[in-house]
């Protein structure tokens, strides 16, 4: 007979109780008046071993003496170490939560527990490109056709009652065309690649975006956020030692983090800092073929356009040195394009996609066999809806079997989170001009966007008048990389910490003003440079003058 292990802990004392079948268990539950809801999720003739955390609420463990005894003579053996888990998973880092954004929680709980304790009165979370956490508002729009997919019962009686003031008739008609299309409710998994005429959007979107290349529903892929595409994508194309991955310095960790998943080299390609995080191609070549010299099969080169943390933006003759490298040794080319619609001043952002279509056309056969994957998110541009994960990518030029194999891993997650989906087709397809709900939705956009390009201008201006930083002009993200000529004290000083000198600075500035930035080491840079990356998306000009303040007091203290 298999018998099954309860435990049952409180705050005082820990019980362990036999179960020899499922029909005792509910004598059981009758007997001690335990609260079956604990149960619910452990099926009762699937119960092998069951364990709850600190007893709470109406649970109430009883006595000892009504459960039946049983002597064993084992060994218990002892809980997992941290050397049992996947080592992959242990070498893998994420600096953007990683020691400095953890520290910035600690100071937060201390804050709610005693305000007056620190030097500052809220944590101001610059480490992130996480708007809405920074009282950026979602667009009206997406907000009320959400809702309206949502609550299908408000919608039809929207419908019979007309618009009023919250709900304008192309929000009622548009919530009614998703959800037609979905298949009646978001509530219910939909096709794994997603909904196929939210993918026809997001085409028509590539197709005008790219000036009538056309794109296809078949090629797109929606995804929970960019971050499931390049986990698709890179645990596909990576054949762990012997496959490496071009990926820029400093780039997002998401790359580094999902390699270490998977085994995989990275191999680095230097961004320039003094020509503005220019893309050098003469590097790229050497990192090819050192890799192919050291027998490691360059497979996928990844370009972050615009740049995280950078900012930098490709001009179309870099982006096509880049397919001329990709077509000559076979790389896949990664698109990271989530900042698309972050750009600033005079700067244009042309898609990957389009200018390999440009050399296509005007070279016929040389660059037909290139394979590209170009990802889009809507936790960026003016959405900044990171929390809802939407996302989509489009495959260019791979093979039907590949997009199979992609097409089963996508599957293996059922599929991407259809709300997500949803709002995929409403940052594609913002009302038009003529739609009731046009005028508001630009008023929105615009106002989030020209708030954002003043306030990049400022921190920009700000750290080029201080002394020892310097910093590259933003033209597209949400971030500066600004390059801290660290004093040699200082460097001395966080050396006798353990720490490099650049989480110093982040550490010290955190600790001082309750801003919280990711020190450049997560992103990688040169050796001997110390970068921090901060966003600009804190609201109002006083952080900004706290910085100022903080830097004049830190180089004082440590100058040479
Ligand atoms: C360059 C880049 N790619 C991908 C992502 C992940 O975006 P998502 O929220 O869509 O997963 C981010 C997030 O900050 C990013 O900066």
């Amino acid at each position: 007979m298999s018998q099954s292990l309860l435990l049952l802990r409180n705050s005082s004392s820990l019980w362990k109780k036999t179960i020899q079948k499922s029909a005792y268990i509910s004598s059981y539950i009758n007997k001690t008046n335990m609260s079956p809801s604990i149960l619910i999720n452990y099926p009762v003739y699937n119960l092998k071993s069951f364990h709850t955390g600190p007893v709470t609420g109406s649970l109430k463990a009883q006595p000892a003496k009504k459960v039946m005894k049983t002597k064993y003579n084992f060994e218990p053996a002892e809980p997992l170490a941290i050397q049992d888990l996947n080592e992959s998973v242990l070498n893998a880092k994420y600096a953007v939560r990683g020691s400095i954004p953890m520290r910035a929680e600690e100071l937060k709980i201390q804050l709610q527990k005693d305000p007056k304790s620190l030097p500052f009165d809220r944590i101001i979370n610059a480490n992130i490109g996480n708007p809405q956490q920074l009282n950026q508002k979602p667009l009206t729009f997406y907000r009320q056709v959400l809702s309206l997919v949502q609550y299908p019962n408000l919608l039809e009686s929207l419908e019979k009652s007309g618009s009023t003031k919250e709900y304008k008739p192309d929000a009622i008609k548009r919530a009614r065309h998703l959800l037609n299309a979905i298949g009646g409710s978001v509530g219910a998994y939909s096709n794994s690649q997603g909904v196929y005429e939210i993918r026809e959007t997001v085409a028509d979107f590539i197709t005008k975006r790219d000036e009538d290349e056309p794109a296809y529903p078949e090629d797109i892929f929606l995804t929970a956020g960019a971050s499931a595409a390049v986990n698709y994508l890179l645990s596909t194309l990576s054949r762990g030692h012997e496959t490496g991955v071009l990926i820029p310095i400093p780039q997002y960790p998401l790359y580094t983090a999902t390699l270490a998943l998977n085994n995989t080299h990275a191999l680095p390609y230097y961004l320039e800092e003094k020509t503005g995080w220019s893309t050098n191609m003469v590097d790229i070549e050497k990192v090819v073929n050192k890799a192919i010299a050291d027998g490691i099969k360059p497979s996928v080169l990844v370009v972050i356009n615009p740049g995280n943390p950078t900012g930098a933006v490709l001009s179309r003759e870099s982006i096509a040195k880049i397919f001329e490298i990709a077509s000559k040794h076979g790389i896949v080319v990664i698109a990271d394009e989530v900042y698309q619609e972050n750009i600033f001043g005079d700067v244009k952002f042309i898609s990957m996609k389009k200018v390999l279509r440009e050399l296509q056309h005007n070279h016929p056969g040389q660059f037909d066999d290139v394979q590209l994957a170009s990802l889009h998110s809507t936790s960026k541009g003016v959405s900044g809806e990171c929390g809802q994960r939407g996302g989509y990518m489009e495959l260019t030029g791979f093979r039907p079997e590949i997009r199979q194999v992609l097409l089963k891993l996508a599957s293996i997650s059922l599929c991407p989170v259809v709300t997500g989906q949803v709002l995929i087709d409403l940052m594609v397809s913002p009302p038009q001009k003529g739609d009731e709900s046009y005028e508001q939705d630009q008023l929105e956009r615009s106002a989030i966007h020209s708030e954002l390009d003043k306030r990049s201008q400022l921190l920009y201006k700000t750290f080029k008048s201080l002394e020892g930083i310097d910093c590259q002009k933003p033209q597209g993200a949400m971030y500066l990389f600004p390059n801290i000529q660290m004093p040699f004290k200082a460097v001395q000083k966080a050396h006798h910490l353990d720490m490099t000198p650049d989480e110093f600075y982040c550490k010290s500035l955190l600790e001082a003003t309750g801003i919280c930035t990711v020190p450049g080491s997560g992103f990688g840079q040169v050796n001997g440079t110390y970068h921090l990356r901060t966003t600009f998306l804190a609201p109002g000009e006083k952080w900004i003058k706290d910085w100022a303040k903080f830097h004049k007091e830190f180089f004082n203290k440590f100058r040479d």
